[in-house]
């Protein structure tokens, strides 16, 4: 099945986008006079259709705002969001209901985002409704349930009554459910375990590879972004310090915050202590 969404063709960019949080006059931990530099620095980025970007950087480099503010959730201070040849600002929900259909949001944790006492059926439909999707309303729903392989039995079962595994695909087809074009997804599999973690991973490539969706990724883990994503945007004090195919950034990254990122991931995933040790037959 191919996707519609909101039949909007063209490719996902922020052009030199900057941004700023106001600064608060007195800080949560009561420090008069807190300076914001700014959060964003002339950010630009491109999504394709059918392609999928890994977004990693340090903690507080930036990615949710840049997030943010493909989402249309935040004004930038200068530069623009655009899908295709259409302009994006925030603005009235009726005003942004194509943009919502066209460019769906996986937050962290989706599943736990879930009503538990709302059945699969309301869960699916509900964004449907929000977004006056036209069509029959309830076999959209069983289409995205099909997409993400959850049998359309379970329709009419509360998400409480599901399995950590299938809400998780739940909260996924609860997105695609609108027909989306674009995927942006905020550390869609941390905290789950290692299984489910591959069995969605998975699915997002089949979405990329087979459905043509656009996936914005952002992860902490290199290892995630290699699996799924072809190319890896690398943030660092709100700028992308680097774009490139995946294997470029991660094989030989050309900036130091890339560089610092591979090395931390390499100690991590073998650290100094678990290394095999190197056998003395000489
Ligand atoms: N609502 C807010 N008000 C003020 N400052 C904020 C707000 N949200 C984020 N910030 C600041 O903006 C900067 C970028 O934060 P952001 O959440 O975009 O980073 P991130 O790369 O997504 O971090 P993480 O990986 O920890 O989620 C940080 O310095 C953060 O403290």
């Amino acid at each position: 099945m191919s996707n519609s969404g909101g039949s909007v063709t063209g490719a996902l960019a922020a052009d030199g986008v900057s941004f700023a949080y106001p600064a608060p006059r007195v800080s949560s931990c009561g420090v008069h006079g807190t300076r914001h530099d700014g959060t964003l620095h002339n950010v630009s980025f491109h999504l394709a259709p059918g392609s999928s970007t890994a977004l990693v950087g340090n903690s507080g480099s930036g990615k949710s705002t840049l997030v943010r503010i493909l989402l249309a959730l935040a004004k930038p201070s200068a530069g623009t969001v655009a899908l295709g040849a259409r302009e994006v600002k925030p603005g009235p929900a009726r005003s942004l209901r194509w943009y919502r259909q066209a460019v769906q949001y996986i937050p962290q944790n989706p599943a736990g985002s879930l009503d538990p006492r709302m059945t699969v059926s309301q869960l699916l439909r509900e964004p449907l409704r929000q977004l006056r999707v036209a069509g029959n309303h309830r076999a959209l729903a069983g289409e995205a349930l099909e997409r993400v392989e959850v049998p359309a039995g379970l329709l009419d079962c509360r998400a409480g009554e599901l399995s950590g595994g299938q809400n998780q695909r739940v909260a996924i087809a609860r997105a695609l459910a609108v027909q989306p074009a674009y995927l942006l997804a905020d550390e869609p599999v941390s905290g789950l375990d290692l299984p489910l973690r591959n069995t969605v991973l998975s699915l997002l490539g089949t979405l990329v590879r087979q459905e043509g969706l656009g996936l914005l990724l952002v992860t902490h883990d290199l290892s995630t972004a290699a699996r799924v994503c072809g190319t890896t945007a690398v943030m660092a004090h709100g700028r992308i310090v680097e774009h490139g195919p995946t294997h470029r950034v991660l094989d030989s990254p050309g900036s130091p915050e890339a560089s610092a990122l591979v090395q931390a991931s390499a100690t991590l995933h073998f650290p100094q202590a678990s290394r095999p040790v190197p056998r003395d037959d000489a």
